[in-house]
């Protein structure tokens, strides 16, 4: 067998080639031999419907064409698995969207025991920044849908001044996912402020985006991905 992880300590296999489960309320992912990508695709949405995200109205693999920027399944899987792995208990996100991402990211915490609701730092578990009151409102709906709304504060602003305003407060995941052109200025305020916890992570999403960073004639936010990831290659590590 390949590869096992295996949160709950049990083992589960089957003949088709890849499982995910749930038992009780934690994620397992087993991969066995190569399964197909129509069976893994179907795998993982059933595996989102069914269990891990209960409230979620839809799976986003399948999304409609206005969930075109939200994560797809196998991303706030993923997301959701780090964050247990590493016992997060608070998370950052920038660039909230309709939602998704940050319930993914909500049912991970409550996977890892955290209790919801604001605490003495005066933020919910999660607090995710989005410039569109619009998008908001619709994230808003979604999260009471899937009945995280005690995980998720959404403040809704410019990133780039609600971060370099945010105190009290640390993190064990930031995930940037809004404006690539400000990419590497959230970094460095990230990383200045110290907003994420030693053996924290901060998550990058859309950094080769379809290799457009590769693109002779990039445009300037493609540009600005690339310098992202230069910045990080050779920046001094802190
Ligand atoms: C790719 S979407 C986020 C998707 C979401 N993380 C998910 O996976 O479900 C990017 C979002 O960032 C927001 N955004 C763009 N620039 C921003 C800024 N300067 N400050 C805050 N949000 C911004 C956009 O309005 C958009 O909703």
């Amino acid at each position: 067998m390949p590869g096992v992880v295996n949160t709950t300590g049990k083992e589960h296999a089957s003949q088709t080639g890849a499982t995910i489960d749930q038992y009780g309320d934690s994620l397992n992912i087993i991969p066995v031999g190569t399964p197909t990508r129509d069976e893994l695709e179907l795998k993982y949405y059933y595996a989102v419907q069914a269990s891990i995200n209960k409230g979620l109205p839809f799976g986003s693999s399948h999304l409609p064409i206005e969930h075109f920027m939200s994560v797809v399944d196998y991303q706030g899987i993923l997301q959701g698995f780090i964050a247990g792995l590493i016992k997060a208990r608070r998370i950052l996100e920038i660039g909230t969207f309709i939602g998704i991402s940050a319930i993914f990211h909500a049912n991970a915490l409550k996977r890892n025991g955290v209790k919801g609701g604001a605490d003495e730092t005066g933020h919910k578990p999660i607090v995710s920044f989005e410039i569109s009151e619009e998008y908001a409102a619709k994230a808003r709906a979604n999260i009471i849908e899937a009945g995280v709304d005690e995980y998720i504060d959404i403040i809704v602003g410019d990133a780039n001044k609600l971060l370099a305003q945010l105190e009290g407060v640390t993190f064990d995941i930031a995930f940037l996912d809004a404006d690539k052109i400000s990419y590497k200025g959230y970094y460095e305020t990230i990383m200045d402020k110290g907003l994420v916890n030693k053996d924290g992570l901060i998550i990058v999403d859309n950094t080769a985006f379809e290799s457009v960073v590769a693109y002779i004639d990039a445009p300037e936010w493609a540009v600005a991905l690339h310098e992202f990831n230069e910045h990080i290659r050779n920046g001094p590590t802190r």
